[in-house]
């Protein structure tokens, strides 16, 4: 389904931090959201799913306008990864299984833990099902946090620095794992991502913030570093290694 995002707005107290935020995002496709510390990426992101409410704008996923739906209903759609999550005591297939909340009705069904099983297999998080959330090292406990997202089944995720705790090994196994998932069920991501070569290699279009708006919207193909300059304010090289796009700051 197509989530078409226009004329976001929105500000803590009198601090204006999104205006005229728009884009438009088709299934299967993963939309890297740019822009320095405090650009606003995680207000958007919160923005999208009613978390923090716009002033303006509206968030239509196929013809339904997120933002007329309540907290539960959105979940239905969308599953959310925060940048900072507290620590649980529930065990980590527990705290997987609460992603299934929003489709159960009164107990989890077999399909529920089957889901639930599949995802800690494909994370490799099986080792852990017994184990508390709190006692898990941060980058173990943030996959923890997607596979529940995952288990959540949505149509669009939205993931705030899905990889800050990740070693380069799991960075690269959770990105192949959200890029796979979202070809394979149709979904869409929205990822606020601050590794530039981590985002070139999985993200399929740019949402380039500055000055509280929208720079650009471009596709991958379309990177220059003269966009990367503008956007961070560093130089760059952007160059490719065995087919690999790399960004290196100069
Ligand atoms: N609850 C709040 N009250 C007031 N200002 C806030 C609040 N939360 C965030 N801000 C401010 O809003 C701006 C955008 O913050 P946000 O967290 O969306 O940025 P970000 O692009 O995600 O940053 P980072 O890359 O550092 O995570 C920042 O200037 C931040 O200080």
């Amino acid at each position: 389904m197509t989530l078409l995002v226009k004329d976001i707005e929105f500000s803590y107290n009198s601090l204006a931090i999104l205006k005229d935020i728009r884009f438009k995002l088709g299934p299967r496709q993963l939309l890297g959201v740019l822009g320095v510390n405090g650009a606003g990426k995680s207000t958007l992101l919160k923005c999208l799913n009613k978390i923090l409410h716009p002033k303006t704008g509206s968030v239509f996923l196929g013809s339904r306008d997120m933002l007329m739906l309540n907290g539960a209903e959105i979940a239905r759609h969308m599953a959310y990864v925060p940048q900072k999550y507290g620590n649980e005591s529930l065990t980590v297939f527990d705290a997987v299984l609460l992603g299934r909340k929003p489709h159960i009705r009164w107990a989890a069904s077999q399909k529920d833990l089957r889901i639930v099983e599949n995802i800690l297999r494909q994370m490799n998080l099986e080792k852990f099902s017994l184990r508390p959330v709190n006692t898990l090292s941060g980058g173990e406990m943030q996959k923890v946090i997607i596979a529940r997202a995952l288990a959540q089944e949505p149509e669009i995720l939205l993931l705030d620095e899905p990889t800050s705790s990740l070693d380069l090994k799991n960075q690269f196994e959770v990105m192949n794992i959200i890029s796979r998932v979202i070809r394979q069920q149709d979904l869409s991501a929205v990822v606020s991502i601050h590794d530039l070569n981590l985002a070139v290699r999985f993200a399929d279009l740019f949402l380039m913030i500055k000055d509280n708006t929208v720079y650009g919207l471009v596709e991958k193909k379309d990177l220059t570093p003269e966009m990367v300059r503008d956007v961070y304010g560093i130089e760059v090289l952007l160059g490719n290694i065995k087919g690999h796009t790399v960004i290196v700051p100069v």
